[in-house]
């Protein structure tokens, strides 16, 4: 934690959402004139694709069959930690990308599947936004979480985070139906012990449930709108929250546990706002002063 250069973490599995949640607070920073800087989760990746791929191989024929891109191992996380707390420190740290796909690889000048080089920050950044698959991890090795000052898990019920990923990773991707679903039944066992604690970590979780039958992820046609869906917003410390006030500006929501409220899907841009902002101006506000 620090006073001084806050730092944000937003945490979800693959395909929940995480860069759509991005677009959010990036309009909240926009508006509220806060300059946020900001790093992937998957720049950490400790593997290029192909140099990821001979890995797997190694760890499979070694018997570690629980090694995927979510496992602690797969990741860079203690350099991760290092720019957390370097941020939180001085302002300053850096970070690259890992390219994805076509679109990315023109906006960066390096194949899918690469990453770019390191690169400094920019200076005089207001806090680190930080949007990935570990940013509130808590293990023997790290501990991200303490270093994060708002921690936000986005968790859609996993049906619907599947039927997200399927239809990301083929539209965006080019990946087929067949390798996606390998790829989720492979990361399994480091989706129960990598990423699925850090929900308890996380100050406030947004979990979005599908109203409509996703029972069969694997042959769903779209991805349920926000009409069809709920999402139910959880305080880790309902301390200080105002509900009375979020349930009567959001209209059709109600507390479902002293902690928790349950919001209509398409209200989500909205309660983030709400919720969000102030939070933001806090720690934006605190760290002037500190
Ligand atoms: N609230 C939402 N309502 C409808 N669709 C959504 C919502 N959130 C995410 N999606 C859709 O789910 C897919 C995955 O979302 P997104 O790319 O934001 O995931 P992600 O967590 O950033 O994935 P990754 O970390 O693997 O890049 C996208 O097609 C996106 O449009
Ligand atoms: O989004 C992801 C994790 O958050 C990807 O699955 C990961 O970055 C690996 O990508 P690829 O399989 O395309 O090399």
């Amino acid at each position: 934690m620090s006073k001084k250069h806050p730092i944000i973490s937003v945490t979800g599995s693959s395909g929940a959402g995480t860069s759509t949640v991005k677009h959010t607070f990036d309009q909240i920073f926009r508006r509220e004139g806060v300059n946020a800087v900001s790093i992937e989760g998957d720049a950490f990746h400790r593997f290029n694709r192909k140099d990821m791929k001979s890995e797997l191989d190694r760890q499979y024929a070694g018997g570690n069959v629980g090694f995927s891109h979510f496992s602690f191992e797969a990741n860079e996380l203690k350099e991760l930690e290092k720019v957390f707390s370097q941020y939180g420190e001085t302002g300053t740290g850096r970070t690259r990308h890992y390219v994805h796909d076509a679109d990315e690889a023109e906006k960066y000048g390096v194949p899918p599947g690469e990453f770019t080089d390191w690169a400094p920050f920019e200076d005089g950044s207001d806090l680190l936004f930080y949007e990935g698959l570990h940013g509130s991890v808590v293990n023997d090795d790290v501990n991200i979480a303490r270093h994060a000052d708002l921690k936000i898990g986005v968790v859609p019920v996993i049906n619907l985070e599947w039927i997200q990923k399927i239809h990301r990773d083929k539209e965006k991707r080019g990946y087929t139906t067949e390798a996606i679903t390998d790829v989720i039944l492979r990361r399994m066992y480091a989706y129960v012990h990598c990423i699925c604690p850090q929900f308890t970590e996380t100050d406030i979780n947004f979990q979005r449930v599908p109203v409509v039958d996703t029972s069969n992820p694997f042959v769903a046609r779209w991805i349920p709108t926000p009409d069809e869906s709920l999402v139910v917003i959880r305080f880790r410390n309902p301390r200080g929250i105002d509900f009375s006030y979020l349930v009567s500006m959001i209209h059709g929501s109600w507390m479902s546990r002293a902690n928790s409220i349950v919001i209509p899907g398409g209200k989500l841009d909205l309660a983030m706002q709400l919720i969000l902002t102030p939070m933001i101006n806090r720690l934006v506000s605190e760290s002037k002063r500190a």
